[in-house]
């Protein structure tokens, strides 16, 4: 493995990353490097937590020192939160040059400027996989496999990956209620709640951060040990940015996927794409058993909870405001679509229809062969 000098970058920003713990490139960053700052169209390719953000942001840093001029890079990402990260790690390398950064969002009014620091260890080891098959559906296990991680781990950081807003929000309400330090991520916060609950998840306040998808790209929490996916993940790119949420940098991680008889084939095309066989996780049933009905009940619990408050209500809202900013009319959409519907059902009651006739038909050929079974009464 090359050295950071030998990659054709200055002094002062291998002092940078000196100061941030990083000594030796990665890979991306040695292949990288040197062709963005010979100026090439350079297109990167690696596996979450491979530094893949240094390695363009390290030679764009350097060509911006030596003319430094106007507004010089634009960097565009997924997610909001992605785009803070990202501009924290400039922040961070490009102090010694007193770089200007702007983060513009959509949905939070004016853009604004947010400082905090960066943090980086060294390069340990791999991760572990593990898929675990529960007897029945739900909720048991996850609060099982929790318990467990905190029994047996002084230091413990645990991301669960849901499919939806509203069950991530059950899932948070129900954890707490088990007083487990929970909060959660999904689009149906407020931006700046979001923000909040995510540095609160990760200078360790709270332990455990139950979110959506919106979490799932290239969010960098270092001490992340375990990512649970408490919905199989439908496909394997989406399975492949969660579990990457741990094991970062070469640290160690586990990841667990709940899995029911229904996506045994998302498993096989997660196995398949990922090439990797994923072990079954040794679960003391008798254990989930114990704790069953009272989960049950409290899950029923905050589902009532939320369906009193006006959180479908939200949901609905902020549909409407995705079809403004797709700059459709939602009441024209929302007509539009019962017209759909309607023009649907007229197509479906037409082909019942058409079949009726044909089935008719053919009683009436049959009939005429004398080829329908006699009834026989008992
Ligand atoms: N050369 C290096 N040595 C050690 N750690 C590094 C090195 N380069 C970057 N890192 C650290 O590795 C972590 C992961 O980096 P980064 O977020 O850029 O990964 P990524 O490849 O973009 O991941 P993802 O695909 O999930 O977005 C960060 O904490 C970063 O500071």
């Amino acid at each position: 493995m090359s050295d950071f000098a030998s990659l054709g970058l200055s002094d002062w920003l291998i002092q940078q990353c000196k100061q941030m713990g990083i000594s030796k490139p990665t890979p991306i960053q040695e292949n990288c490097v040197p062709p963005i700052l010979e100026g090439r169209d350079c297109m990167g390719c690696a596996k979450t937590g491979s530094g893949k953000t240094a390695a363009f942001v390290l030679p764009v840093l350097q060509k911006l020192s030596e003319d430094p001029y106007g507004i010089y890079c634009l960097v565009l990402t997924p997610t909001r939160e992605l785009a803070y990260q990202i501009a924290e790690q400039f922040r961070v390398l490009g102090k010694p040059m007193g770089l200007r950064d702007c983060i513009i969002v959509g949905g939070m009014g004016n853009p604004f400027f947010w400082e905090s620091k960066s943090e980086v260890r060294t390069v340990e080891e791999l991760d572990q996989r593990f898929i675990l098959t529960p007897e029945k559906v739900k909720d048991a296990y996850l609060v099982h496999l929790i318990q467990k991680f905190q029994d047996e781990h002084d230091d413990w950081s645990i991301m669960i990956f849901t499919s939806t807003c509203k069950n991530c929000q059950i899932l948070t309400m129900m954890l707490q209620k088990f007083n487990f330090p929970t909060i959660s991520l999904h689009s149906m916060m407020k931006q700046k709640q979001r923000f909040a609950n995510l540095s609160m998840f990760k200078s360790s306040v709270y332990k455990i951060l139950i979110a959506t998808d919106v979490a799932s790209r290239g969010l960098d929490i270092p001490t992340v040990q375990v990512v649970i996916n408490h919905n199989t993940p439908g496909l394997p790119k989406t399975y492949i940015h969660r579990v990457g949420r741990t094991a970062r940098a070469g640290r160690h991680g586990v990841s667990i996927t709940l899995v029911t008889q229904y996506d045994i084939h998302l498993v096989h095309s997660i196995e398949e794409n990922t090439q990797t066989k994923l072990k079954e996780y040794p679960v003391e049933e008798k254990e989930v058993l114990k704790i069953l009905t009272q989960v049950n009940v409290t899950r029923r619990e905050c589902e009532i909870q939320l369906e009193s408050t006006d959180f479908d209500e939200k949901k609905e809202i902020n549909k409407r405001k995705q079809i403004i900013l797709e700059g459709k009319d939602p009441d024209m959409e929302a007509k539009r679509k019962a017209e759909l519907e309607k023009l649907k059902g007229k197509k479906r009651r037409f082909k019942d229809k058409i079949q009726e006739t044909i089935q008719n038909k053919q009683y009436g050929m049959r009939k005429a062969e004398g080829t329908i079974p006699k009834c026989v009464k008992f």
